[in-house]
């Protein structure tokens, strides 16, 4: 036995040296071209000092591409060649850009009939291509088409690939290999001699590794099933649906860095990926440049998608469902049009002018008919300002009787723009305009809607009295909710916003010595500050990735819908996490903001996150908020049951206690989630106890994991909103090694501490 296990220590470490050997060659080669990226840059410093414009702007380019460069070698430097594939010989001869041959399928010929077979290719992945000096590829980039079969060979339909393997290495060490056999039944051969195998497979490796506050990429262990998604093309529509753990978010990102890397231009416009929560965003976002982007995706929280507005606080359900309401919609046209009242009683009472020497007023009924005349139509509000100030003036002329003193129509038009300039330019007359028809702020109108009298008139027949007292009343609350970004977003659209005499720009001095403003735009703005200001300005996008999708209420549907008009795509959700009460509803604003583009569909079949054990514990609540609903399958088993537990003398201990013995279990984090109102307190519970714990409300925890989680009473969970079991099978599915939940007396505990919700 001791004899096998050091032979099969000497395979391995004779296969580490051969992948080591392939490293130090790459890293040779990484390193010709760091240097020419750095000879690039002072080359292009050395030409700063020639002055003419072009040679300057020709300048900031050649630094630019080569600071991107430089960036991208020293960050994908760590880690960044993880795979290799053993291949037979394709059908043709075909190559492809890369360097690698194209035909996925074998030759007839590849397989001798004694089952016995040569290696004709021997590929390596990993996370950006690099080519030997003679371009034949020492690594292909993960995304390229070569890459495919890595991700996608199974045993089942193995394609070219005999052998599979998942390098781990450091820095410039190789520290271990692992091998799946695609063709076990085969004898392979590589340079004479069989091919060996190494390890149990590098997924079973990846996903028991201890878990910490930021995501990890998974490039070198992508499955079949997640490929096929990050790989579909980018045409309309492509909708996701995976029960918790599936990699729903991993495969969204992923298919970000996949699509940027396909069509860098096209999607230089912007990915947008809309996360639920800032705590998804902080936890995801460093995994995008780990996999070589460059800043062209941005990862926003559904409560920071308007600019200047960073909502986190969460209303109470009942407020949630009526401000996430596509009712919400006719209120706020309501009050879009209706908050123009607000203008001061005394300014806007009448309009008193004098022309042509006489004094002309409106007041009263008159004013009411051409404002309503003015509103009919869907134009936003803000826009219909001349419109207003027109109609104004046409009003008073009629008064004025001058209409009928000519009838030479050339001099009756004269007589009538001398009486619009005289009377527009009169103090009395601009200051009516402003007080009867001022500029609507989004903010503003928000505002207007806290007083309930002035809601109920708005609301009248779509939302009840109860409901206008609670909206006005969580209006009346200083700051913004998570729900208010949504109508504030809707009202911007309602009001619009008038176009405004561009500001001149502010002259550079020496642009005026010089002259060279109109050949030299680049002086003022490098094409990275160029890059950040568009990016900052951008609202609309490529391509939008909706993540946790079957979150998002109709209000929230339709700003998301604004994003991307013209954009392709990518939505992921799992129905039965959703925390909005009426999925009708919510699919029906989706359909609306996804309007007719095609859909496909894909499905995300395997829990990579939890052990069986936790997984068949949530699946018990999944029967009672969704029945019917199939489970997925969980592919890792502990050994590990949860633990139940009754408070003891009180909450705040017992959850402390329970915390502080999953910390001692597990090397990674651990989560403790509680009932939304009990956030703020949990969070004290917690005090003291390392960076390792975190409090959450049931909300927050969307799309997160732990080594270890505590649920804290199930019930309180459950009960909190009439989506609160979906809420609860969020919770409990958040562990990748442990979980304990903690009952309190409403939970109903049986002898064993386990509460009635999760009874079998
Ligand atoms: N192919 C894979 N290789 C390694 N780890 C994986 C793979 N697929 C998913 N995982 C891991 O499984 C965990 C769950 O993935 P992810 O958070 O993307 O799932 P999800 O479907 O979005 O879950 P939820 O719906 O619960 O939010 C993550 O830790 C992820 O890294």
């Amino acid at each position: 036995m001791a004899a096998q296990e050091a032979a099969v220590d000497t395979v391995r470490d004779r296969e580490i040296g051969v992948e080591q050997e392939h490293l130090d060659q790459v890293y040779r080669r990484l390193e010709e071209k760091i240097h020419e990226a750095e000879f690039l840059m002072e080359d292009a410093a050395k030409r700063g000092h020639v002055g003419t414009p072009g040679a300057l702007a020709e300048r900031d380019a050649q630094v630019y591409r080569a600071g991107i460069h430089l960036n991208r070698l020293n960050n994908e430097f760590e880690d960044f060649l993880f795979g290799r594939i053993d291949l037979l010989q394709g059908k043709d001869g075909v190559k492809g850009p890369d360097g690698a041959y194209t035909s996925v399928e074998p030759a007839d010929d590849a397989v001798r009939n004694d089952n016995t077979a040569d290696i004709a290719e021997t590929l390596h992945i990993g996370r950006i291509g690099v080519l030997d000096a003679d371009y034949a590829p020492l690594v292909i980039d993960w995304r390229a088409p070569a890459a495919a079969p890595f991700y996608r060979s199974t045993p089942v339909e193995p394609g070219r690939v005999v052998r599979r393997r998942v390098i781990r290495s450091k820095g410039r060490r190789v520290l271990g290999v692992e091998d799946d056999l695609m063709r076990p039944e085969l004898t392979a051969r590589l340079g004479g001699a069989e091919l060996p195998v190494i390890g149990d497979g590098a997924l079973m490796a990846a996903l028991g590794q201890a878990r910490t506050h930021t995501m990890r990429d998974i490039v070198a262990s992508i499955q079949a099933e997640q490929d096929l998604v990050i790989r579909a093309p980018a045409a309309s529509v492509t909708y996701v649906e995976g029960g918790p753990g599936t990699g729903k978010t991993a495969v969204a990102l992923h298919r970000a860095a996949y699509l940027l890397y396909q069509d860098r231009r096209r999607y230089a416009g912007g990915i947008l990926v809309v996360s639920p929560t800032p705590l998804l965003v902080a936890y995801t976002e460093g995994v995008l440049p780990s996999l070589g982007e460059e800043g062209q995706v941005a990862i926003r929280a559904v409560g920071s998608l308007v600019d200047g507005a960073e909502a986190t606080a969460y209303d109470d359900p009942a407020v949630a469902r009526i401000k996430g309401s596509s009712r919400m919609l006719k209120v706020l046209r309501k009050a879009a049009r209706g908050a123009l009242e607000l203008g001061e009683a005394r300014a806007t009472e009448r309009l008193r002018v004098v022309a042509f020497g006489r004094r002309l007023e409106l007041e009263g009924e008159e004013l009411q008919r051409i404002r309503h005349a003015v509103l009919g139509g869907t134009t936003p509000v803000n826009l219909l300002r001349p419109r207003a100030r027109r109609l104004l003036l046409d009003a008073l002329y009629a008064k004025s009787g001058a209409a009928t003193r000519h009838t030479d129509p050339e001099l009756a038009a004269e007589l009538r723009s001398s009486f619009d300039e005289d009377v527009a330019s009169e103090d009395p007359f601009i200051e009516f305009l402003d007080a009867w028809w001022p500029e609507l702020t989004p903010r503003g109108v928000l505002d207007a809607m806290a007083d309930e009298r002035r809601l109920g008139r708005w609301a009248r027949r779509i939302l009840n009295p109860g409901e206008v007292r609670r909206l006005a009343r969580s209006l009346r609350r200083a700051g913004l909710t998570v729900h208010d970004v949504a109508l504030l977003d809707e009202l911007q659209t309602l009001l619009g916003t008038p176009a405004r005499p561009k500001r001149k720009r502010e002259l550079d001095p020496l642009d005026q010595l010089t002259g060279l403003e109109e050949l030299m735009p680049q002086r003022e703005e490098t094409q990275r500050e160029r890059a950040e200001r568009l990016a900052a300005e951008r609202i609309e996008y490529a391509h939008v990735i909706v993540d946790e999708a079957q979150d998002l209420t109709p209000m929230q549907w339709r700003m998301v819908g604004r994003r991307g008009r013209h954009a392709t795509w990518t939505i992921v959700g799992d129905p039965a996490q959703s925390s909005w009460p009426d999925p009708d509803e919510a699919a029906e604003a989706r359909d609306e903001a996804l309007g007719t583009r095609p859909r496909r569909r894909f499905e995300l079949t395997v829990n990579y996150r939890n052990p069986s054990e936790i997984a068949e514990l949530a699946s018990r609540v999944l029967a009672l908020a969704m029945p019917g609903m199939r489970s997925p399958h969980a592919v890792r088993s502990t050994g590990v049951r949860p633990r139940f537990t009754v408070v003891r003398d009180d909450l705040e201990m017992t959850v402390r206690e329970e915390a502080r013995r999953l910390l001692d279990q597990v090397d990674g984090t651990v989560g403790v989630v509680v009932a939304m109102r009990r956030r703020a307190e949990a969070a004290q519970w917690l005090a003291g106890l390392g960076d390792r714990v975190v409090a959450l409300g049931s909300l927050e925890a969307k799309g997160l994991e732990y080594d270890a989680t505590v649920v804290v009473s199930p019930a309180e969970i459950a009960d909190e909103s009439s989506a609160g079991l979906r809420v609860l099978y969020v919770a409990l599915t958040r562990a990748t090694q442990q979980l304990t939940v903690v009952s309190a007396k409403a939970d109903e505990p049986d002898a064993d501490g386990v509460p009635d919700l999760l009874r079998s």
